[in-house]
């Protein structure tokens, strides 16, 4: 019997049987069952994808129930591969479910990747995404990158038709001492939810071979001024030619690369030469600045002529200090004599500081 289950979706003219009928025929691997795995998880499965691949070893915490709201309070403690492949079954008994109950690393990684048209990055830290990026690179798979930091979220598709990677925009992993430290990974519930629901559309879109696919391009969606802006980003072959995986993914020790943001004015008064460039999109920038900042946006870092003249240090800023810790990479890749420093906290934490007037 013909069944009427996605039709809402058929009705669509530029979708259609025959995109239902890629999607029935496709398979996703989503690493992690978390914030953002779920939003993913629920929304293709509903939609229809054949086959589906669930990579965690994690259990439900109570801290996880705000945001991963697939889980209730009576499963804390519960493996979350087990409950989401019930809740799965349960919300489409036609999708085929693999689970691989473990932590996604570098010897099982390209086993695991292999079986599937595409992969989703969940996951919430930077080796895991490292290890996707050339796992897919080495498999030629597209992945769909979401990445949280408090109010803002990003999305992009990495590796798409050959086109660019996450190294080509953040060719190294970050330092220990440049991630946000545990007390300031705060994430508001319905945040994840957005993100995880933009990386399904372009997992859809990617297969049912509609829209325009997020690639090359990075999309910054700051909810606390509901604002998105798309940071362009090109192809670096340099970063993305990778024929075997490193030896380990491992967040490197660091250095002294970093600064409070609520320590930056009071340097900035010195009389210290300086260079402080915010990495925001012009708009954002006109919005809201620093006195002193001038503005070169993410996606000119790589290209731009940039004047140094006397400075020793060069603060890179932008809204929460994700973006600037990037530009840092990409600007210490090109100058690496100069002295590159990342305000960490960025705008969002200088401004939170402020008496309200
Ligand atoms: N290498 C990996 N392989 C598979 N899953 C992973 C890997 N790294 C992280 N994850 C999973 O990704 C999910 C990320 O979820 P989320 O960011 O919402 O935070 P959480 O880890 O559940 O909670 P919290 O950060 O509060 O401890 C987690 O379930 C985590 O176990």
């Amino acid at each position: 019997m013909k069944s009427n289950r996605y039709i809402r979706q058929t009705q669509l003219r530029e979708f259609g049987p025959l995109a239902q009928e890629k999607l029935q025929n496709a398979s996703v691997l989503v690493v992690g069952l978390g914030g953002l795995g779920i939003p993913v998880l629920q929304y293709l499965n509903a939609m229809g994808i054949g086959r589906l691949g669930l990579v965690d070893n994690d259990i439900i915490d109570e801290t996880n129930l705000h945001r991963q709201v697939l889980y209730n309070e009576a499963e804390i403690g519960q493996s979350k591969i087990e409950v989401c492949l019930a809740r799965l079954k349960e919300q489409n008994s036609q999708t085929i479910i693999d689970v691989h109950e473990t932590f996604l690393n570098r010897d099982n990684a390209l086993g695991i990747i292999g079986n599937y048209d595409l992969v989703v990055d969940a996951s919430d830290n930077f080796p895991t995404r490292y290890l996707i990026n050339d796992a897919c690179i080495i498999q030629n798979k597209p992945f769909v990158y979401g990445a949280l930091h408090g109010f803002e979220g990003q999305v992009s598709v990495f590796n798409y038709k050959g086109g660019p990677t996450y190294r080509c925009l953040f060719p190294v992993m970050p330092a220990a001492s440049e991630l946000p430290s545990c007390d300031e990974n705060g994430v508001l519930g319905v945040l994840p939810g957005i993100i995880g629901n933009l990386q399904a559309l372009e997992v859809v879109k990617m297969i049912a071979g509609i829209g325009e696919v997020l690639s090359g391009r990075l999309l910054v969606y700051n909810g606390l001024n509901t604002t998105m802006h798309n940071i362009r980003f090109s192809k670096n072959p340099k970063h993305s030619n990778i024929c075997i995986l490193q030896e380990s993914y491992q967040v490197p020790c660091s250095s002294d690369l970093e600064i409070d943001a609520l320590k930056l004015q009071d340097l900035l008064q010195t009389d210290q030469p300086h260079l402080l460039i915010d990495v925001r999109e012009p708009g954002e920038f006109m919005e809201d600045r620093l006195e002193s900042a001038v503005n070169i946006p993410i996606g000119e870092l790589e290209d731009r002529q940039i004047v140094f003249d006397n400075t020793d240090k060069v603060f890179l800023i932008c809204q929460s200090g994700i973006r600037s810790m990037q530009g840092k990479y990409i600007l210490q890749k090109r100058f690496p004599d100069v002295k590159f420093i990342n305000v960490h906290g960025g705008l969002n934490r200088i401004r939170a500081s402020e008496p309200l007037v």
